[in-house]
């Protein structure tokens, strides 16, 4: 299908086998969602061609990269590959950073500055043991392009990759003008910054500056593992939006790991969840996280992420009305502009259940609802309501006795009163 990314492989190590037979949407951003050591990482390297231990078939869009017959080697994938930490070269600017990733592309070589050092990653570099981080590794392998690349645009790749490379769709190797270097600059806002050398940019500027690196390349894929977990948490809030604007103003798909439920919130339209090397589910996001026959235990994290779109301010109380899955829900005012379209994240703890709305509450959002299902919590003493408003699924985390009492069973009609919104 031209509109996917089939993935197939099999990894086996001692004590991890990886077995992923999966399609995923080739546009929007998906989240590889999962505990640390489920695989996450290992899949986002298949995907680049950087395990050459996997068995399988890998196509996107219709174009083959990797089957029985074919290995597409990694710098002929038309990838932008982001790390937990930027591996830039500390001997050049940000602008030769970003000019080295783009002659990269242009020499034929797609990928990140993992192209050429695919062989050496794999065979010299491997991964020695989960603890060493890929931001190191990823330094080390760009590096070691870096002291055979010099800084003209001669490319002195010598590719000894064995394997057959049989692709010759437009989708490896040859590149466009998709994307140019100034839209990555302008999209990361990092112009003021185009002279200064690495050690003069904080950690949340470095990972801008890797991010447009990799944007350099202009790629058709963008494979991102965990790029703000490096990160403190006013880093990461500095740099979200960016990625969020990554996600609305670019055509290229993302495969974005990470094991931040808030992230995911924020980002992902498509999640894949991973556990043991297999995939547990993969769906768009809402369908996926108000799933209730799925071991995710994102436990206080368990929730929805539904879209809405501001439709009032309330300046007297500091509230925002934000129309949502057919209904209205009260906010607190975060500043959005009135048309603005948002996030919304309900968390299942902030959602109770009443079958009568007629008594004073606190709670600013009472909407008629189903009951859709009900299942088990991490809790013994929890239960996790699945509810449908307006066409919306929407979690609830009740206590068991509380849904005894009220004797809360499929299809019936109750009130869902909503605590609290967050606006993404
Ligand atoms: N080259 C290798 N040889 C042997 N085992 C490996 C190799 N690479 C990874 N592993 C193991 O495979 C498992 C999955 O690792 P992976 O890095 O893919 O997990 P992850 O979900 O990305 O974890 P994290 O969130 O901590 O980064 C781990 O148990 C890891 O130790």
């Amino acid at each position: 299908m031209r509109s996917q990314i089939e993935a197939r492989f099999r990894v086996a190590w001692p004590g991890f086998t990886l077995d992923v037979d999966e399609r995923l949407p080739a546009r929007g951003v998906t989240a590889l969602f999962g505990h640390s050591g489920s695989g996450k990482t290992t899949l986002l390297r298949c995907i680049a061609g950087l395990e050459h231990a996997a068995v399988g078939r890998l196509s996107f869009k219709g174009s083959v990269w990797q089957d029985a017959k074919t290995w597409v080697p990694t710098h002929r994938r038309p990838i932008g590959y982001v790390f937990q930490e930027a591996s830039l070269f500390p001997h050049l600017t940000v602008l030769g950073n970003l000019r080295y990733g783009q002659r990269r592309s242009r020499g034929g070589s797609a990928s990140d500055s993992l192209g050429k050092s695919s062989d050496s990653d794999s065979n010299s570099l491997g991964k020695p043991n989960a603890s060493n981080s890929l931001g190191k590794r990823a330094l080390a392998i760009t590096e070691s392009s870096a002291d055979t690349d010099t800084d003209t645009d001669t490319d002195t790749d010598t590719d000894t990759d064995t394997d057959t490379d049989t692709d010759t769709d437009t989708d490896t190797g040859s590149v466009t003008d998709r994307f140019s270097l100034e839209q990555a600059i302008e999209l990361l806002g990092i112009g003021h910054l185009l002279q200064r050398k690495p050690a003069a940019l904080s950690g949340g500027e470095r990972q801008r500056v890797g991010i447009a690196r990799a944007l350099a390349v202009n790629p058709r894929l963008l494979l991102m593992d965990e790029p703000l977990a490096a990160l403190d948490l006013k880093r990461k809030q500095e740099i979200l939006p960016y990625l969020e604007r990554l996600h609305d103003e670019l055509e290229i798909p993302v495969l974005y790991v990470s094991h931040s439920p808030d992230e995911v919130a924020r980002l992902a339209d498509h999640i894949l969840v991973m556990d043991e090397g297999r995939v547990l589910a993969s769906g768009p996001l809402n369908e996926t996280l108000s799933r209730l026959d799925l071991p995710i235990r994102l436990g206080e994290d368990a929730g929805v992420v539904l879209d809405g779109q501001v439709a009032e301010r309330d300046e007297q109380w500091h509230l925002l009305r934000v129309a949502c899955c057919g209904a209205s829900l009260w906010t607190r005012d975060s500043g959005a502009e009135i048309g603005a379209h948002v996030r919304l994240r309900i968390l299942a703890r902030d959602v109770s259940i009443t079958r009568d709305p007629g008594h004073a509450s606190s709670i600013q959002n009472t909407l008629p609802a189903t009951i859709l299902s009900l299942g088990d919590d991490s809790h013994p003493a929890l239960r996790l309501v699945k509810l449908e408003i307006s066409g919306s699924p929407v979690l609830a985390r009740v206590t068991r006795r509380s849904a005894d009492q009220l004797d809360l069973a499929p299809r019936q009609l109750v009130y869902a009163q909503i605590k609290a919104v967050a606006l993404l």
